[in-house]
């Protein structure tokens, strides 16, 4: 049987604050899921509840069970390595729980293959500390891949790339994704990624789950306008998927950003 995600009733609260509303959700695994919403909206909360980052109220399970740290790669939004590590080394404490005194030749090999698929390999000698930030970004998440997570939580993780290596690394989310039956679990900004790569969507508003489904089902003008707080153009591509192009904000009562409902 295939995995699932099952959220019920997670609430989250930082002090008197509560941030996360009853969020309800079954997620079945092989797909890749957009967590989108405006800024506050609770996505990288909800990332770290499933992390098991912070304490949240309600069930969160992982085919059936709590999850596990093994079973999950987790990349937060805010993520640095400050020490003087080698993209290398970084690479392999992705498989930290399996390293001993002797690194089998198969980790280096599985690390040799992911710098590859990532396009990264000359960087291999480099120290993280002289790495872009995108850079950086593209090594943490080569990490993340190295152990082959079941659940992988992704909170902005393609943005600082630039358009090409965006899309390269969504596609090699994608072939991950079909090889292993893995769920991805992406919080992302940028509507039109998420439109053209993510299977379903989920819409976070004011720490409550808004709408979970097809993108083009769930994001339509009105959500924009209602959500978003913004006029947006529907334009029809070759690919089927529209794009969207945003035209000018709507007046100040309509943005939402942090309104609890
Ligand atoms: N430690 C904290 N203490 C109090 N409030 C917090 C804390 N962390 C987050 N919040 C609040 O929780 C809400 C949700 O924040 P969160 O970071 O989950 O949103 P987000 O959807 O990921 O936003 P963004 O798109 O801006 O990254 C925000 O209103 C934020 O101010």
């Amino acid at each position: 049987m295939m995995a699932r995600l099952v959220l019920r009733d997670v609430d989250v609260q930082h002090g008197r604050t509560r941030i996360l509303f009853g969020v309800s959700a079954s997620i079945a695994a092989g797909q890749i899921v957009g967590l989108i919403g405006p800024n506050g909206a609770g996505k990288s909360t909800l990332l770290n509840a499933i992390a098991g980052q912070l304490s949240a109220k309600g069930k969160i399970l992982w085919s059936g069970k709590p999850v596990d740290a093994r079973d999950i790669g987790f990349m937060p939004q805010h993520c640095q390595v400050r020490a003087e590590l080698s993209v290398l080394e970084v690479i392999l404490l992705g498989r930290h729980e399996q390293l001993g005194w002797r690194i089998a030749d198969d980790t280096v090999n599985a690390a040799s293959r992911i710098l590859a698929f990532f396009e990264i390999s000359d960087l291999a000698a480099r120290s993280m500390q002289t790495l872009s930030g995108g850079q950086q970004q593209l090594v943490l998440l080569a990490q993340r891949l190295l152990r082959e997570p079941q659940l992988l939580l992704l909170d902005e993780a393609t943005s600082a790339l630039d358009v090409r290596h965006q899309m390269h690394v969504l596609k090699l989310l994608k072939d991950y994704v079909a090889r292993t039956g893995a769920l991805v679990l992406v919080a992302v900004h940028d509507l039109n990624l998420a439109a053209r790569h993510c299977e379903t969507v989920m819409l976070l508003n004011g720490g409550r789950l808004v709408a979970h489904g097809a993108f083009q089902k769930v994001i339509t003008p009105d959500i924009l306008r209602s959500v978003y707080g913004i006029e947006a153009e529907f334009i029809p591509s070759q690919s089927g998927t529209p794009v969207i192009l945003p035209l000018s904000p709507t007046s100040v009562e309509a943005n939402p950003m942090e309104k609890s409902p």
